[in-house]
């Protein structure tokens, strides 16, 4: 049987997400949040930003002298070939990417992504050796049907390949309606989805699910950061709008000094 990991023994990590935001003059961001975390910080939580594709190799050339990582927002799932548009994992790890994002619920919406597609992106990370960032969460409709479990619990099962490792792939639960908007799941809504998270993912990975980092997104700011970051199977954060500032990202980041 797995052994219960308990959320202590995970390292969390705050994760930026800056969407389609930023310019190369928001490199300076990048160093301005690499020191302020400093190493004693780091030693206790990972950080990463999130760019824009255009931004990934200069923004991981960067932070090679800083306490941090860099990710994308997304891949193609095959490795090169008649895409337009398209950029690979490969190409993401070439330019210094560790991760990447995949099944954002922006993604979903605007470019109808499903769950087998967000699975073939993650198989896409393992295959280029990154990590991959899947993210799962409910419409406000489903949470007012009180579909939520449900809804989350399936994305988990179809969107997950069975490779998943706790070192290959970090799961984001991303309440639609959270994010962009200023609400936030209640602590004990939060506490129970990630609850049944966890239970999912030991039922079916074993203790590579129980150890897997579990990160909570949807409005995370300075001023909330402490409460959501406390609550049992929360390992870390993905954070929007508050990641474009280097003073609001680390505002949630010391949540954890
Ligand atoms: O979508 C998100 C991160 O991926 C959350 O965005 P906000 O933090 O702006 O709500």
């Amino acid at each position: 049987m797995a052994s219960t990991a308990s959320s202590q023994t995970i390292k969390p990590i705050v994760a930026g997400n800056w969407k389609m935001n930023g310019a190369r003059a928001s490199l300076a961001t990048l160093a301005a949040i690499g020191e302020g975390v400093g190493s004693q910080l780091a030693s206790k939580v990972d950080v990463m930003i999130c760019p824009p594709a255009p931004l990934v190799f200069a923004a991981a050339t960067a932070c090679e002298k800083l306490p941090m990582t860099i990710g994308a927002q997304d891949c193609h799932a095959e490795e090169s070939g008649a895409h337009t548009g398209d950029t690979s994992a490969e190409m993401l790890a070439d330019c210094g990417a560790v991760a990447v994002i995949v099944g954002h619920s922006e993604r979903r919406a605007d470019h109808g992504e499903r769950d087998a597609d967000v699975k073939a992106k993650a198989e896409a990370a393992y295959r280029a050796g990154l990590v991959a960032i899947v993210c799962v969460g409910e419409t406000r409709a489903q949470r007012e049907a009180g579909e939520e479990i449900a809804v989350v619990s399936d994305q988990l099962a179809e969107s997950l390949p069975d490779a998943a490792t706790a070192a290959n792939t970090i799961v984001a639960y991303e309440p639609v309606w959270a994010i962009g908007t200023g609400l936030t799941p209640t602590a004990n809504d939060v506490a129970a989805m990630h609850k049944v998270m966890r239970d999912r993912l030991t039922a079916r990975f074993g203790n590579e699910g129980a150890s897997m980092r579990l990160l909570y997104g949807g409005s995370v700011k300075p001023g909330n950061a402490a409460e959501l970051m406390g609550i049992d199977h929360v390992n870390g954060a993905l954070v929007g709008g508050a990641s474009l500032k280097a003073e609001d990202f680390l505002g949630i980041i010391s949540a954890y000094a």
